[in-house]
């Protein structure tokens, strides 16, 4: 052999490993050209231009989104609607009442939000294809969560009571506590104790497996979105975390399911003693392969994906604003007091703390848990009624935030914090049972509007709710400087800062 032949060698194997990221790195440049230019809209643009555009475009969204909506609402609000510069498909966000109306109301075989939600997710992969298939979940939900709320509240408050009382002590000495992982680990038992009950919703394993899969989830989605569809499957089975996860949490919940399937075959499925939550319901409502202990454990996962995030993102605002607001805290206090000193923790008592309401709501208004909402995949071209032609495939948002900061809609305050707000609205004549935080409009729009506005709403509200007043019944709260913790803005999400701390002490009286 010659002394040139090892390198020769080592240099086409080098090559072939760079071949192989090289063609991929080709191949997903060429995907994004393709889809860019087949869902090319012609509405302005928001944001750099020329070939680098796309690119900046992309980093801008990931650091600083609010303000790359912001701009473009500011520039192009009469237009209709403004386009955002990324590297992959093009985002289309509409601005007017009307264009969202339009997107709201547009039938699921033309704008559909089940296919923008699968795309974003790569639902099919990473969670399962009969998640979109047979979404029978959301019909337990709405019967199981929503319909028993009533029966709900005091299960709820018991839990936030025991968690929080657990995890911030009651001392006189100020403590600080992690604004986001702390409310987000409360947050997570409150939930579950609904979905699966007691003793599971105080498992820490248990409970560290649904949040890790909802990373799992958002990671895993970013990856496959990339590969071509036959290889999805593989990627999802071999590259990501989900199935893992996914194991370990059927390993938690088969005793329990076991225990209540066995119940049901020896007893009748209306047994004594039957626990009345979410895995219950799903059990009772199961068919055929549903009825698995591995696709039970799905949509028990999926329902903690759905509900852990967007409120824990959305509490620890309420929290960060009332920490940061200390003239909120005596007149809440006392609707609170008055209210479920009353009646006890009730679904009755929360609703009529009408200030704790609109607190909640505006703190949503400014800092829900996304700057965009009402998402839609065009699923054939279509052509809006002020002419503005979507092809096929083209995804479509709603500039939530920006229109909730118009002055147009909300006033010459549209983005200034007022707490009272929309309780001060209910005050008028007639508005009454008007501006709760569950009711959506063209002009609040944190949980979306109309046929796929989030039916989880009517529970994440009341359990905000709770949360916020278990805190002030018992808790003094204040932020190291006194400044509301500034959001970070990725994409179209709002997040809290995830460094902030909230010092808790003893309620002094
Ligand atoms: C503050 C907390 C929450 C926020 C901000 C939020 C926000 C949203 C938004 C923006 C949508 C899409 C609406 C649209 O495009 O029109 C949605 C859908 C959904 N949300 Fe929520 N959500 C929250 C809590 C929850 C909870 C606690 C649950 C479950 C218990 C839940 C379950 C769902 C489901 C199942 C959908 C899909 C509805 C459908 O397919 O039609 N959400 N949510």
């Amino acid at each position: 052999m010659s002394s040139a032949t090892p390198w020769l060698f080592a240099i086409s194997h080098a090559s072939a490993w760079l071949v192989v990221p090289t063609l991929f790195v080709f191949y997903i440049w060429l995907k994004n050209f393709i889809i860019q230019w087949t869902t090319w809209v012609d509405v302005p643009a928001a944001g750099p231009k020329g070939i680098l555009g796309p690119y900046i475009g992309e980093v801008r969204l990931w650091f600083w989104g609010d303000r790359v909506l912001q701009e473009g609402y500011d520039q192009y609000r009469d237009a209709g609607f403004f386009k955002v510069p990324e590297t992959g498909p093009w985002r289309i966000f509409a601005t007017s009442r009307e264009l969202i109306d339009e997107l709201r109301k547009a039938p699921d075989d033309e704008l559909s939000f089940a296919a923008a939600t699968n795309e974003i997710l790569q639902q099919d992969f990473t969670m399962g294809k009969n998640i979109t298939r047979n979404p029978y979940h959301l019909t337990v939900m709405r019967f199981s969560l929503i319909r028993n709320l009533g029966a709900f509240v005091p299960r709820m408050a018991d839990e936030v009571q025991a968690a929080i009382s657990e995890r911030i002590p009651l001392q006189d000495d100020w403590v600080p506590i992690k604004g986001l992982k702390d409310m987000r680990d409360i947050i997570t038992r409150v939930i579950n104790r609904s979905l699966v009950g007691l003793p599971l919703c105080r498992d820490p394993e248990y409970l560290a497996l649904g949040a890790q899969y909802s990373i799992d989830v958002m990671l895993g989605a970013y990856i496959i979105k990339y590969f071509p569809e036959f290889m999805k499957p593989l990627v999802a089975r071999f590259v990501t975390n989900v199935e893992r996860t996914i194991g370990k949490t059927r390993g938690k919940l088969r005793p329990v399911i076991e225990e209540r399937l066995n119940m049901i075959q020896e007893k009748g499925r209306d047994y004594e003693g039957k626990p009345s939550d979410f895995l219950s319901h799903l059990i009772d409502e199961a068919e055929g392969e549903e009825r698995t202990i591995d696709n039970l454990t799905r949509r028990i996962l999926v329902m903690n994906f759905v509900s852990i995030y967007t409120t824990t993102m959305s509490f620890v605002q309420v929290l960060f604003y009332i920490a940061a607001m200390p003239e909120y805290v005596a007149p809440l206090r006392e609707e609170i007091e008055k209210h479920v000193g009353e009646e006890g923790w009730t679904r009755s008592s929360l609703t009529k703390c009408r200030k704790l309401d609109s607190f909640v709501k505006e703190c949503q208004r400014l800092r829900g848990a996304g700057t965009g909402s009402s998402a839609r995949m065009a699923m054939k071209d279509y052509t809006f009624s002020n002419g503005t032609f979507v092809p096929k495939g083209t995804f479509l948002f709603a500039a939530a935030v920006p229109r909730h900061k118009d002055p147009d809609v909300y006033g010459p305050d549209a983005a200034e914090f007022d707490g009272f707000r929309f309780s001060n609205m209910r005050e008028e004549a007639g508005a009454a049972t008007k501006h709760h935080a569950i009711t959506t409009s063209l002009d609040y729009l944190p949980f979306g509007h109309g046929r796929h506005a989030c039916p989880g709403r009517f529970f994440a509200v009341p359990l905000m709710k709770t949360m916020l007043a278990y805190i002030l019944l018992h808790y003094d709260v204040k932020l190291a400087d006194g400044k509301l913790p500034d959001a970070r803005y990725i994409g179209i999400s709002t997040l809290p800062d995830p460094y902030a701390k909230v010092y808790f002490r003893r309620r002094h009286r």
